[in-house]
């Protein structure tokens, strides 16, 4: 436990391209002289182990999170910034209770002096106003104290999605509207385009902490940018400082009696400076250097840098580790061993130095941003062969050869951070840099894809489409129907055209010329119904006239509709009381000498006489459709009444072939329907009066009709 009685400085680490700055902002905490525990929370689904690994390498504490997504982060996009989705799990500050106060710094701060203060702050929460709206804090460094009431209320919050930034400053500034304001010196955030220069000018010595907010993060950005001397690119290069501090090629310690130098006194003890081993897949110099002795430091408990690094992954929960194991490393020869750092790997500052072939005569320097278009790998192993190089060479200077080139050495030099803490390391800068030239680079496209995948975190292109959203109605009244609808207009109307009938082509000579018909068939006369059927009940009473009335065009047959009798139907005639009117007969008779006349084909017809034939013996001429047989035609009484199927109208031939007759069905001659009659009533009587008799009769009979 340190000084600050359980508070602590925490980071946050959701992605393996945010570890450069995660390690800078470590590295410059601890290297202006805070004693503080420094805790990375981090998302393990989200890093690779290489990644954890690394930050255990400074900081003290590693505690697993797991990511707190927004599920509706279309507010992000107001901001452009989709690589803030999992911004909400900063909410696992809150519920850090095993510390009483936490210090949040985002992993892109940089500090130039370690603000130990705001440690032992009083206040429960505390940030710094924001630049893009001084009303709102800037998240970025937060003055906490951990508790689960908070910690509920913004998981509530993150759970549905509020946020009016789609990330963690929309939200927490929507939770903490009483916060205590700290000065902008805690959280400085410069732009490129920083407006207020003279405020810069005058509180510059005061800043604490520089937060490079925005897409651009300084370790994508170039090493050097003009203005040289912008607020915005001096802060810049602070950043890269303290990266080349730790992380950079080459790093020789001049010599061992200026290593001994930078031992740090802190208090009665000795206390060594935060000694990183700038760390390369190659051999440092110093190894093939014989000049380069072993140098011991002066350190509480002497700590293989290498045997540490080379631990099995292990993520540390709660208990203390006191920082100054990450100190110095006993022995410089150890320290010096080649370990394979991540760290650069993430840094795409590096690709801004351009590889160039010194021309001659040198020009003014000027520099060219446009960085080389090489894999890391190539990059990192073009850098250490030139070094190599360099060393060697650059005395003379002279061949005409591939190089690195720091253009931006002499701004990027280590300087004293804070007039409280001194260097604590002296460096021996690399060579004075030969003077350079612009060299002409083509524009670069935003990626290659024949080099390299496209870029992460870019906007989905479905998100320009336009969207629209459609809402249910809400009105809850009932429709009203208006009292009256407009009359419809009268006056529209159309002649519809008549489309003409094309005539089909005639094709033989008689279609055209073709005789007008004259023949009339009587199956063609369509058949009337009469609705009404006058019968006369005495035919005598009817008064018919004595001419025949002019010949009705059509009908030749009435239909008449059968009328049950109230009587026995044995007392039925079997015939129309019409049928045996003279008039009507002779009436009849008339119109069929008129169709004769027309060429009317009718059984007749087959006698050549164009009256009427004989009648053939046996055989009257019908003049109704439902007529009986005759005496000479019936074999014997049917068993109903029955049309007699004639061969019609001479056509013998057709049709005329008696049907099978049905079998078990007895013959006409056999069947006595009076008799058949008389069984049924008398069984009828009989059931009635013995039912129990049915069932047997009923088997007696379906056993006979089998
Ligand atoms: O891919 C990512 C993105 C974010 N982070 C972490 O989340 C922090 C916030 O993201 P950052 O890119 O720093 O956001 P800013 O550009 O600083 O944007 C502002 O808006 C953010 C969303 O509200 C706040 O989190 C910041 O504090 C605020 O400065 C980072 O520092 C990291 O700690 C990652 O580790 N990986
Ligand atoms: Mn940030």
């Amino acid at each position: 436990m340190d000084s600050n009685g359980g508070a602590v400085y925490c980071t946050l680490l959701l992605s393996d391209n945010y570890l450069p700055g995660a390690m800078v902002l470590a590295h410059s905490l601890r290297d202006n002289g805070t004693k503080a525990r420094l805790v990375a929370l981090f998302t393990p689904d989200r890093l690779q182990s290489t990644t954890i690994d690394e930050l255990r390498t400074v900081y003290d504490e590693l505690i697993p999170v797991s990511s707190m997504v927004n599920d509706t982060p279309a507010n992000l996009w107001l901001m452009d910034r989709p690589d803030l989705i999992a911004t909400f799990t900063k909410i696992e500050l809150w519920r850090l209770t095993q510390y009483q106060r936490v210090v949040y710094i985002d992993c892109d701060v940089v500090a130039l002096r370690a603000p130990d203060e705001l440690l032992s702050l009083e206040a429960d929460f505390a940030a710094a106003p924001d630049v893009g709206w001084p009303d709102c804090f800037n998240s970025g460094m937060m003055a906490l104290r951990p508790n689960l009431q908070d910690y509920y209320a913004l998981r509530a919050l993150a759970q549905r999605g509020i946020s009016f930034d789609g990330a963690d400053q929309g939200l927490l500034n929507m939770h903490f509207r009483d916060w205590h304001r700290l000065s902008f010196t805690y959280n400085c955030t410069p732009s490129a385009n920083y407006q207020y220069i003279p405020a810069y000018k005058h509180f510059q010595s005061t800043i604490s902490l520089i937060h490079f907010i925005g897409a651009q993060k300084p370790w994508n950005m170039p090493r050097q940018i003009v203005p040289l001397d912008s607020p915005y690119n001096q802060l810049l290069g602070r950043w890269w400082a303290v990266y080349d501090r730790h992380y950079r090629l080459p790093f020789v310690p001049t010599a061992p009696a200026e290593i001994e130098k930078t031992a740090v006194s802190q208090g009665d003890q000795v206390h060594a400076p935060r000694y990183d081993v700038p760390r390369y897949g190659i051999t440092p110099h110093h190894e093939t250097q014989p000049t380069c002795e072993r140098q011991t430091y002066h350190v509480e408990e002497p700590t293989s840098f290498h045997e540490e690094s080379h631990q099995a992954p292990r993520v540390e929960h709660g208990h203390s580790k006191p920082h100054h194991e990450h100190s110095a490393p006993a022995d410089l020869h150890h320290a010096a061993v080649p370990v394979l750092s991540m760290v650069p790997q993430y840094v795409r500052g590096e690709e801004h130095v351009s590889t160039f072939i010194p021309p001659l005569p040198p020009a003014p320097i000027t520099f060219a941003p446009q960085l080389s278009h090489e894999t890391y790998e190539t990059q990192t192993q073009t850098q250490a062969q030139t070094q190599t190089q360099t060393q060697a060479q650059l005395p003379t200077q002279t061949q005409t050869q591939t190089q690195i080139h720091y253009p931006d050495e002499h701004i990027h030099q280590p300087q004293p951070l804070t007039p409280i803490h001194p260097p604590i390391i002296e460096y021996k800068s690399p060579p004075s840099p030969v003077p350079e030239v612009s060299t002409f680079e083509a524009p670069r496209s935003e990626w290659d894809p024949s080099r390299e995948p496209p870029p992460v975190n870019t906007k989905p292109e479905g998100f320009s489409l336009q969207q629209k959203t459609y809402n249910m109605s809400e009105d809850t009244h009932l429709f009203q129907p208006p009292s009256s609808y407009p009359e419809a207009p009268k006056n529209m109307w159309y002649e519809v055209p008549a489309k003409p009938e094309p005539k089909p082509t005639t094709v033989f000579p008689w279609e055209s010329h073709a005789p007008k018909p004259t023949r009339v068939f009587v199956e063609e006369a369509p058949v009337e119904f009469v609705e009404n059927p006058v019968i006369p009940e005495e035919p005598e009473q009817h008064s018919l006239p004595s001419e025949p009335t002019p010949p009705r065009p059509s009908p030749s047959y009435t239909r008449v509709p059968f009328e049950p009798s109230a009587e026995s139907w044995q007392t039925y005639s079997r015939s129309n009381a019409w049928d045996e009117d003279p008039e009507i007969q002779r009436y009849i008779e008339t119109i069929q000498a008129r169709r004769t006349k027309s060429q009317v084909t009718s059984p007749e017809a087959h006698s050549n006489s164009p009256g009427r034939s004989p009648p053939t013996p046996g055989f009257r001429p019908s003049t109704k459709i439902t007529d009986f047989p005759t005496e000479v035609e019936r074999p014997s009484l049917p068993v109903t009444p029955a049309p007699i199927h004639r061969t019609s109208y001479g056509d013998e031939a057709s049709g005329t072939a008696a049907l099978p007759a049905a079998e078990g069905v007895p013959s006409q001659e056999e069947w006595n329907p009076l008799a058949q009659l008389e069984e049924l009533h008398r069984r009828h009587s009989e059931v009635l009066e013995h039912p129990e008799l049915l069932f047997s009769r009923l088997a007696a009979v379906s056993y006979r009709g089998r």
